[in-house]
């Protein structure tokens, strides 16, 4: 098996993406993550390029301990000097040096031909090497480069003392065919065996960026630039968690490994996530929201009876929680089944049957549902007769004021009113049910959301309560939130006091208690 180095540049390649600007602190903790992951290389910034930069690099060089610290460099001295400063307390320092290889770089970018580019490599590479033994050496859209050159230019680096040559497939362009050739010729025809590390660097233009990074390593390349959640330039990088799950899940076919703690990968997708602005799409491999989430009635079944069915590997691998059973239209009986059994619930096939229709037409109208609203629809087909009724609702509430609320609540004992003042009108209200109905039930949970979408929305609140060892679900719709509030909270409580609500399983303390 091959160790392929993983060289992360999040912190540089895809900080630029567009309208992305880490702080000095966000950019030490992702750093500082990305060592708890096990990186090889952090690429920690370009640091010629500003102040909030160079220090940035500075302070990573200094504090972070174990991967690589690498910084960007353009051939040109100033770059290389402000590189090696701010890696001057590094422990293991690499100088990342650039030029362009395309024609139509050189022509309309640098503006130098290629002799000079030659030149500049040449004498850039010589002179980073004065400052450290680690020095990579990329040049720019080698996709779109004459063959010719290209052999010419890393010829030149490598016998300049770079380490670790760089193919940037910059602009997105290659296939994983072509792009996998050019690797294979780069080390067959300009590394020809010698201690000098082959790296992959592709951008996701045309979908490409992963599959182009594993025809590399296929191909001969030891060294991947990646980025968390494949952020970067236009269309990103190659992401980071697919490049190393791919060499993991399919190690019999790449004959390679990473060195990464798959565990952190979820961690820090999400720290990235929240640093960047940049939200992970919900389809995203590995780290989205759905990577291992199933609503589809056959692939629960199958996951439900064995996972691997339609699970090529496991959640908690990359540290998230085991995967999870949407209930929604697609989904089917078994999965409703168990969704019902984890809530604690068993019922014969008929009732079953009965619940599963009922479940198939909600789902069909507001799409999935959580598990209080699943315990809701099962209660809801109890034998029902409201047992508490709101006969009337009354609050007042505003600054400088205290919130009341009065209710009148129709009661197997007749008609009671209470009143009550609490930290909100909902508070309040709750307070004021309290006394009305004789008893105190726990709020463990309390959600509104907006049936329809226009300002005169019906609002929906789910309540759950519970009391004792016993904990009900109660729904209430209205205009106004707070008399659904009302509405939600006697519903629940009634389910309580008249016998029809479920054991909950027992706290850790509880547990504990019992047992003495
Ligand atoms: C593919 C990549 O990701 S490359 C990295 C890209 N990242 C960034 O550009 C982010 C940080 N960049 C910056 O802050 C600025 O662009 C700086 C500080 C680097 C340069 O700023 P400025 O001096 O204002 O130059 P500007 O950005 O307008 O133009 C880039 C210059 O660098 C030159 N250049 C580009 N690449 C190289 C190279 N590899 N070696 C030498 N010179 C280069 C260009 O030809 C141009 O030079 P010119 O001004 O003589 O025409
Ligand atoms: C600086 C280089 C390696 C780069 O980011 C690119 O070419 O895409
Ligand atoms: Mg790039």
């Amino acid at each position: 098996m091959r160790h392929i180095r993983i060289f992360d540049t999040t912190l540089r390649d895809g900080e630029q993406s567009p309208g992305v600007a880490l702080s000095l602190d966000q950019k030490l903790e992702i750093a500082h993550a990305l060592a708890r992951l096990n990186v090889d290389i952090i690429e920690a910034g370009f640091p010629v390029s500003g102040a909030l930069e160079f220090e940035a690099v500075r302070r990573i060089a200094s504090e972070v301990k174990g991967p690589v610290i690498a910084a960007l460099a353009r051939t040109a001295t100033l770059d290389i000097d402000r590189a090696a400063k701010a890696l001057e307390k590094a422990e293991k320092p690499r100088i990342h040096v650039f030029t362009s290889a395309s024609k139509i770089h050189l022509e309309h970018m640098l503006r130098k031909t290629e002799e000079e580019v030659l030149e500049m490599a040449d004498e850039m590479v010589r002179y980073a090497r004065r400052y450290v033994d680690d020095v990579e050496f990329s040049a720019q859209d080698v996709m779109r480069a004459d063959w010719e050159f290209v052999k010419r230019l890393y010829e030149v680096a490598i016998e300049a003392g770079a380490t670790t040559i760089n193919i940037p497939d910059t602009t997105g362009y290659g296939t994983p065919s072509e792009y996998g050739a050019l690797i294979r010729r780069i080390r067959d025809e300009v590394v020809r065996g010698r201690d000098v590390v082959i790296s992959t660097h592709t951008h996701d233009d045309l979908g490409l960026a992963t599959a182009n990074a594993l025809a590399g390593i296929e191909n001969g390349a030891g060294q991947v630039e990646c980025t968390i959640n494949g952020i970067g330039e236009r269309a990103g990088n190659t992401a980071l968690e697919e490049v190393v799950m791919a060499l993991y899940v399919r190690r019999d076919y790449y004959q390679a490994y990473t060195q990464i703690n798959t565990r952190e990968i979820y961690r820090v997708s999400r720290l990235v996530e929240r640093h960047t602005g940049m939200p992970v799409p919900p389809n995203k491999a590995i780290v989205g929201d759905n990577a291992f989430a199933h609503e589809s009635g056959i692939h629960q079944d199958g996951v439900i009876k064995h996972r691997a069915t339609y699970e090529i590997m496991d959640a908690e691998l990359i540290g998230r929680r085991p995967a999870v059973l949407v209930l929604g239209k697609h989904s089917g009986r078994a999965a409703f089944k168990k969704a019902l059994e984890d809530l604690g619930y068993a019922f014969p096939e008929e009732k079953l049957s009965q619940l599963f229709r009922r479940f198939k037409e909600i789902a069909e109208r507001k799409g999935p549902l959580s598990s209080d609203e699943l315990m809701a629809l099962v209660e809801s087909e109890e034998p029902t007769a409201h047992f508490f009724e709101l006969a009337h609702v009354q609050f007042f509430s505003g600054s400088g004021l205290l919130p009341t609320a009065t209710v009148r609540v129709r009661t197997p004992q007749g008609e009671k009113t209470a009143t009550a003042t609490g930290d909100g009108p909902v508070d309040a209200v709750f307070k004021a049910i309290q006394e009305v109905i004789g008893f105190r039930p726990e709020l463990e949970t309390y959600r509104v959301e907006a049936i329809t979408g226009s300002t005169e929305a019906l609002g929906q609140v789910t309540v759950r309560l519970r009391h004792g060892e016993f904990q009900a679900v109660g729904v209430g719709v209205s205009p106004d939130i707070v008399e659904a509030s009302a509405l939600a909270f006697l519903d629940a409580a009634g389910r309580l006091a008249s016998g029809r609500a479920t054991r909950h399983p027992p706290t850790l303390e509880e547990v504990q208690k019992e047992l003495g």
